[in-house]
């Protein structure tokens, strides 16, 4: 697994705040990466420390193989740290024109392409003053894409965007790792939507690490099989010890292997199964068991 990303006791102090506290983190080439944390648990200046833009207090942190800062790596790499602000009076079209002239590139970009690519075709020639929140991150993605980075840092890229504007951000970032193999790197605080498009998180907290890994895996922990079955009693009798009501359904704590047999089992019973899905830990309940927050009670899910 090679490295896009490697801190070795990142730390960054602000006075009396430890922003980061001996980070140790290595963020493998390919695919959707997530940093999550509640406020303030360091994933704005690990992206800013990272991007060259402030100096760690101590430890190291490498940029595709480069030291931080290091210009060569600094041109693979784009990013959108903040929503983007762009002169109002200019068009899409114009930022983006204007983004390739101030990086040296406007004779290699082929900006229709990119405002294809983050869906502004028919807003391209609209001045930006009158763009939704949505349409600025994305124009702004654009901006970031137009050298053709290796990799993109985005902080929080749906942010204040409506359902529709979300979907459409996380095909492109899908798109983004599938199609143009590049490592995207996110931090977000939309913690379903970076179980739908991340393919590892790292989850901070007080500016250290304290879980890793491939989202599949983590979520699969004490994944169960929930049934919607009528009579539900008879299941719950047939399962025994392995088996919990949930609602109308029930969970039955099996392996994935015995799943057939256990439906086998349950409709040769006379027991009508009319849904079967495999449910595992969802992100938001390891954050919160990660981070210590507080969940508010009406985003408890049961099971
Ligand atoms: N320039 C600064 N001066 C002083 N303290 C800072 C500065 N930048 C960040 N901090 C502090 O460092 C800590 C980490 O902040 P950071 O912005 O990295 O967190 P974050 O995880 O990005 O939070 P959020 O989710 O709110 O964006 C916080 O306690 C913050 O107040």
């Amino acid at each position: 697994m090679t490295a896009v990303i490697e801190t070795r006791g990142l730390t960054k102090t602000y006075g009396t705040v430890r922003a980061l506290d001996g980070l140790d983190l290595s963020i493998p080439r390919g695919g959707v990466y997530g940093v999550l944390g509640p406020n303030g648990a360091g994933k704005s200046t690990l992206f800013r420390i990272l991007l060259g833009l402030i100096r760690p207090t101590d430890g190291s942190a490498s940029v595709m193989g480069g030291a931080v800062g290091d210009v060569a790596a600094m041109r693979r790499m784009g990013s959108m740290i903040e929503t983007p602000r762009f002169p109002p009076y200019l068009t899409a079209r114009q930022v983006l024109r204007w983004l390739a002239l101030e990086h040296g590139i406007a004779g290699e970009v082929d900006i229709p392409y990119w405002l294809d690519r983050v869906g502004l075709t028919e807003a391209a020639d609209r001045k930006v003053r009158g763009f939704s929140v949505g349409m600025m991150q994305r124009l702004g993605v654009a901006g970031a894409l137009l050298s053709k980075p290796e990799l993109i840092i985005l902080d929080e890229p749906t942010s204040g965007m409506d359902p529709p504007g979300i979907q459409e951000m996380r095909a492109l970032i899908r798109s983004l790792a599938n199609d143009d193999g590049m490592t995207v790197i996110l931090a977000s605080h939309q913690l379903l939507e970076v179980q739908r498009v991340c393919d590892r998180v790292a989850i901070l907290n007080k500016g250290k690490l304290v879980r890793e890994g491939a989202v599949s895996e983590l979520t699969s922990v004490g994944e169960r099989l929930r049934l919607s079955v009528s009579p539900p009693g008879k299941a719950l009798e047939l399962l025994g010890a392995r088996g919990a009501a949930d609602g109308d359904a029930v969970l039955a704590d099996v392996k994935r292997s015995e799943g057939p047999d256990v439906i086998r089992a349950l409709v040769g019973a006379g027991i009508d199964i009319h849904e079967a899905r495999w449910v595992g830990t969802d992100l938001e309940a390891i954050f919160f068991t990660e981070t210590g927050a507080v969940q508010a009670p009406e985003t408890i899910h049961a099971g």
